[in-house]
């Protein structure tokens, strides 16, 4: 579902002297679809790198990755958006939103997106924030206030409201207490259940323990 071949990358400054970052090298490695591989390493050894590069947003300096059937690192922008509408999840650690649009909607979006009736997604939407302890009365305000424990939870249950072939994960259980947080290892074992293949980042080693079926070391990698 995930396929890297002979990856590598590099950051060109061009702003201080063209000065080349070398992130990674040769980097190979295959998901199938229900597998949850976790990404270790020290920081800056490049696991966010790798993700964004999944996700199409950082261009390889060489090397094949393929998401989901879509070649990533050749594809046209429009292709890539059609990835990640259709096939692609990414829950970032932070919520980004347009102000002053409901919590509810910005849960629903991705699924108003690829055509679900707005009554169907709006309850799905509403069942997602109940199991994610989110109360019924701020569903309606625009996140932007919300708790940081808060805009997580929403943001997870935005990335879990599709069910997706490919999933990447960037330490979705960090600011949450054990309730949610045995909540949001429950959707992703739900997730892999249905055949999503997934990729994250976990610093909590007893939810990595849990979801986890093998671990990367970009130390592998190191370039
Ligand atoms: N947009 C960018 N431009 C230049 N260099 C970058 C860019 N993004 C990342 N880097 C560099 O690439 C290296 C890897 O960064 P990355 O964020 O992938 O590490 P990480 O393993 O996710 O670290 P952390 O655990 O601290 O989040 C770092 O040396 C960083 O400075």
């Amino acid at each position: 579902m995930i396929e890297l071949s002979n990856v590598s990358k590099t950051f060109t400054l061009h702003n201080q002297g063209a000065a080349v970052i070398p992130v990674m090298s040769d980097v190979t490695l295959s998901v199938a679809p229900g597998e949850c591989v976790g990404l270790l390493g020290a920081s800056g050894a490049g696991k966010s790198t790798l993700m964004r590069m999944i996700w199409g947003n950082y261009l390889a300096a060489s090397g094949r990755i393929t998401v989901a059937g879509t070649d990533v690192a050749r594809a046209e922008p429009r292709e890539i958006l059609a990835l990640r509408r259709e096939r692609m999840a990414y829950v970032s650690q932070f919520l980004r939103v347009v102000p002053r649009v409901p919590t509810i909607e910005v849960v629903a979006e991705p699924l108003l997106l690829t055509g679900t009736p707005e009554d169907q997604a709006r309850d799905r939407a509403a069942a997602l924030l109940a199991r994610l302890r989110i109360p019924e009365r701020l569903w309606q305000l625009s996140p932007t206030t919300f708790s940081g424990g808060e805009q997580q939870r929403v943001n997870i249950a935005r990335g879990f409201i599709r069910q997706v072939p490919v999933m990447l994960l960037d330490e979705p259980t960090a600011s949450l207490d054990a309730a949610n947080r045995e909540t949001v290892l429950s959707l992703i074992g739900e997730a892999k259940a249905r055949g999503t293949a997934i990729v994250g980042i976990f610093h909590d080693e007893a939810a990595r323990d849990r979801v986890c079926d093998r671990m990367i070391d970009m130390a592998r990698f190191a370039a």
